[in-house]
């Protein structure tokens, strides 16, 4: 999937993956009104309603970009009609050609994250079938647990041929208070870094390795210091845009030949109609919008994706 990956951004000139961070408040009226009227004003039609707004969005932009990334806390909210919302979006992303990354942000001790990455990435038999949970071709992981926190994810990787990014420097403002503490006078995401570059070596794809890391775009300076230090590591770059991320800043995350990294935008390309730079398009054109917002975004790149 790596690999698929890495053809898709050259082929679409495009590192950008779009982040499906769907709230109540951005969908519009005329969508809502749809959602309740089909399933009731319920946790239900809210899902109905976020789904149809996906699809809009998916349908805009799939010629554009390899990628999305749909956030699942945003489906979670709206309990299991949300998770209903969330695998209808995967499964009409694919369906698409979108490579679809779930930002789950799983880890635990090793038997429970062998379970997660069942659901997430794998197959669980019932009988005599094999049944996919969520299937999507990359997560995110926490690390925090450790190695045998992380082997489970990668070893069900390795027979679907999916991938992980791991995070190692988050794009939020307190991220520093915990991944910044020196430990023998190393940063501590710094120490986490060579440890996704050692997992990377597990299970490598043809330039990248399938097991890459998160890298916040709000941190360009260890985002260098990070390039070098995994340098078969596939960055996956959230907080771009709303989060403040600049595309200028952004240039060392690529390798020599502007690879090695994509950049997330999720209420920057979704929730596009509601920003005055798109107060031309209205409530019902949010998708044209989003897809305008993607243009944009892959030409702000270019001061990024430069060879180095
Ligand atoms: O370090 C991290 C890790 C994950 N995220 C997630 O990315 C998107 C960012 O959304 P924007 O609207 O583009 O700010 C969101 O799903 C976060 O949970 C992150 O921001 N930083």
């Amino acid at each position: 999937m790596i690999n698929k990956l890495i053809q898709r951004i050259i082929k679409l000139e495009a590192p950008i993956v779009v982040g499906l961070d769907p709230m109540l408040s951005y969908v519009p009226q005329h969508l809502l009104a749809q959602g309740y009227k089909e399933k009731g004003e319920n946790l239900e039609g809210a899902a109905e309603a976020i789904w149809l707004y996906n699809k809009g969005i998916i349908d805009a932009i799939y010629d554009l970009v390899p990628a999305v990334k749909p956030q699942i806390a945003m489906y979670e909210q709206f309990g299991i009609e949300g998770l209903k919302a969330y695998t209808k979006t995967i499964d009409y992303a694919k369906q698409k050609g979108l490579i679809v990354i779930g930002d789950v942000k799983r880890g635990d001790i090793g038997s429970t994250s062998a379970a997660y990455a069942t659901g997430h990435l794998g197959k669980v038999t019932i009988g005599d079938k094999d049944y996919r949970g969520f299937d999507e071709d990359f997560i995110t992981v926490n690390p925090y647990l450790g190695s045998d926190g992380i082997i489970p994810f990668i070893d069900v990787c390795k027979q679907e041929k999916k991938g992980l990014f791991i995070l190692v420097k988050t794009s939020n403002p307190s991220s520093g208070e915990f991944q910044d503490q020196l430990i023998k006078e190393r940063p501590l995401y710094e120490l986490v870094g060579e440890q996704v570059a050692k997992w990377g070596d597990l299970f490598m794809g043809d330039s990248y390795s399938y097991i890459g890391a998160v890298v916040g775009a709000t941190y360009p300076e260890i985002g260098k210091e990070l390039r070098k230090l995994m340098p078969k590591t596939f960055i996956l770059v959230p907080g771009y845009g709303a989060q403040g991320g600049k595309a200028e800043d952004l240039k060392y995350y690529f390798d020599k030949d502007g690879l090695g990294a994509i950049i997330n935008s999720s209420r920057g390309i979704i929730a596009a109609y509601k920003q005055p730079k798109y107060e031309a398009y209205k409530e019902e054109a949010y998708a044209d919008a989003s897809r305008q917002a993607v243009l944009d975004m892959k030409e702000d790149l270019k001061k990024a994706w430069v060879k180095n």
